[in-house]
């Protein structure tokens, strides 16, 4: 018996129906069912003028007033109440501004913009990127419960299975060096090409498991700059690399001109066309364009419209990921992963991780007027991990216009910074501990170090533990004055003196700390943050899986182009383009 799907829609109508079919070919009995269901769209509630925003106006002015001392003060179970243990992974946040009726506002907020209906929707395949007519899956490349997910009728998981067999295969070759090269040696250097989500991901989860690394060296090109590939090709020798052109669209300008430049590179060196084979691979969702570049289909992984590049290394684009830690520890990275799918699918939002940061992340977005807010891992292995959710939160929820087509008439996606503890605390902590804006951050470290040695650990978690403290309490006046007569200073001094020496405390931190950087603790942190990122676009209600924002200067700069193959002087753009082009004309 085979059993298929398939979707019939009417636009006009405002219909779609699924034909189940079912085949057996031993009587060729053949059965259709017809299910009519509307067209799914996203509920569209503006949250100002849900029932919640309007009682979190008015729960605003108290807790304004109070500080975090006197929370933990009014409530001795705090911590017991505000804090949870998920997959080996703590979420202390109970340092934040909230007491019980800000959370239960919150989550009163999340229900009445419908989040239960947006999260069945998005798991279940339904085309919640309409902007761009596109199911947003990135939990099915992950989904090891391996239960069918439908996109447009189609079961996904045979397609995510076929690319992940295949890839296991791969990688295996690369690693164990059945893999030869195009002079019989086996492959020591892997060069992924890509930017964006097809370089980011890879990069921060390559180098978040490099504890867990094999012998291949891993190189990544991403800039149009051609410094980064120059100085890339210096390093590699051409009978033992391995080229991953890693492009969704495989028509980014930056990727498609690094690849050829590494193709060009690789054949002036003696290879000839057909050793390109051995040499270069895909990562693509376009298999004509691939084809057209020369790289061979056998060596082409999949993925599908409905992986936005942002959320794409768990499919074929986590390929630098396999080969430098290992398919088995990839497969880790996608358990890990689908644990937070579950949990976020089906954990009542007061203990839903995602839900929880991300509503304490609207609560100081759109109450406290929060512009930013800063990622902080102690952890050297993670310190691409702000940089990674930049992309991740930004390019999703950057968004001014909500899902009606209309302004929005409040603050939408934060911007998100950070850098690794402690480097952090001795270059920008004096601006979140005594700037005069608020600055959530989340604090993140692993109990267990990878790389036990001598007191390292016990000294970074010391100032773990120590900044989130010092950024609730703070310093009082009488503290820093009995501080300053123990130093001797006269009153005169420490009247001058203390203003400076006062921290005002009362400043919002997470802290999750996991018990350690596996790839399957890394799986769920990464995913968590992905979660919290649809939670808040769905709150804002803007659609958080496009990014026409990044389309302009890319048009732009494509006309600009043929402008600067010559010497004439341009006056086509406004005096300030114009100025700078001539002047760049003149000194190059
Ligand atoms: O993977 P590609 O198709 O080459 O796209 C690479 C990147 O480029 C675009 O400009 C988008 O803003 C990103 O979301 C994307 O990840």
């Amino acid at each position: 018996m085979t059993t298929t799907h398939l979707t019939v829609k009417s636009k006009i109508f405002n219909l779609k129906a699924r034909f189940t079919i079912k085949y057996n070919p031993i009587c060729r009995h053949l059965n259709y069912t017809f299910t009519e269901t509307p067209l799914f769209m996203l509920p569209t509630i503006n949250f100002t003028e849900t029932a919640a925003y309007k009682y979190l106006a008015d729960h605003f002015i108290d807790i304004n007033e109070k500080n975090l001392k006197q929370l933990f003060a009014e409530d001795e179970k705090r911590f017991e109440k505000f804090s949870l243990v998920f997959e080996d992974i703590l979420l202390d946040y109970s340092k934040n501004r909230i007491n019980d009726t800000t959370l239960a506002l919150l989550m009163q907020l999340a229900r009445e913009c419908k989040l239960d209906e947006a999260i069945k929707a998005m798991f279940s395949g339904e085309k919640i990127n309409q902007t761009e007519d596109r199911a947003v899956l990135h939990t099915a490349l992950r989904n090891q419960s391996n239960k069918p997910v439908y996109a447009d009728g189609v079961n996904v998981m045979d397609d995510v299975n076929e690319v992940l067999a295949k890839m296991e295969k791969f990688s295996e070759a690369i690693i164990s060096g059945s893999w030869k090269g195009y002079t019989g040696k086996a492959i020591t250097d892997v060069v992924n090409i890509g930017i964006g989500g097809s370089d980011l991901g890879p990069v921060m989860v390559t180098e978040g498991l490099k504890a867990y690394k094999n012998h291949l060296n891993m190189h990544f090109v991403s800039n149009i700059d051609g410094t980064h590939i120059v100085e890339t090709l210096k390093t590699v020798d051409p009978e033992t690399t391995l080229f991953l052109v890693a492009s969704k669209t495989f028509t980014t300008q930056e990727t498609m001109t690094n690849a050829n430049t590494a193709r060009e590179w690789f054949l002036n060196k003696g290879a000839k066309q057909e050793d390109v084979a051995k040499h270069f691979a895909a990562l693509s969702t376009n298999a004509k364009d691939v084809a057209a570049f020369g790289i061979d289909t056998a060596n082409m992984f999949g993925f599908w419209d409905w992986v936005g590049g942002r959320y794409s290394l768990w499919s074929a684009i986590g390929m630098p990921i396999a080969l430098s830690v290992g398919f088995a520890n990839f497969k880790e990275l996608l358990a890990g992963a689908h644990a937070a799918d579950e949990h976020f699918e089906n954990t009542p939002f007061e203990n839903n991780v995602p839900v929880i940061l991300a509503l304490i992340g609207i609560w100081y977005i759109n109450f406290f007027d929060a512009e930013t807010e800063a990622i902080l891992p102690y952890d050297q292995y993670l310190h691409r991990f702000a940089a990674y959710f930049q992309q991740g939160d930004m390019e999703s929820n950057g968004k001014h216009v909500d899902r009606n087509g209309n302004e929005v008439t409040y603050e939408t996606g934060p911007i998100i910074w950070g850098e690794p503890g402690t480097n952090g605390q001795h270059a920008f902590y004096q601006l979140i501990h005594q700037g005069t804006r608020i600055i959530p951050c989340d604090f993140i470290a692993p109990a267990q170090s990878l790389n036990p040695i001598g007191e390292h650990h016990p000294i970074l978690l010391s100032n773990f533990f120590a900044q989130t403290e010092a950024l609730m309490n703070g310093k009082t006046e009488e503290q820093v004055t009995a501080e300053l007569k123990k130093e001797g200073k006269t009153e005169e001094e420490i009247k001058k003196l203390a203003p400076f020496k006062v921290f005002e405390g009362n400043r919002p931190t997470n802290s999750i700390l996991l018990k350690k950087v596996t790839p399957r603790s890394l799986g769920t942190l990464i995913a968590i943050y992905e979660h919290k990122i649809f939670v808040q676009g769905i709150v804002w209600n803007i659609f958080s899986f496009d990014q026409w924002g990044v389309e302009l200067g890319k048009q732009l700069a494509k006309s600009i182009l043929p402008e600067l193959k010559n010497d004439d002087a341009v006056s086509s753009h406004d005096a300030s383009t114009n100025g700078l082009i001539n002047q760049y004309k003149d000194w190059r």
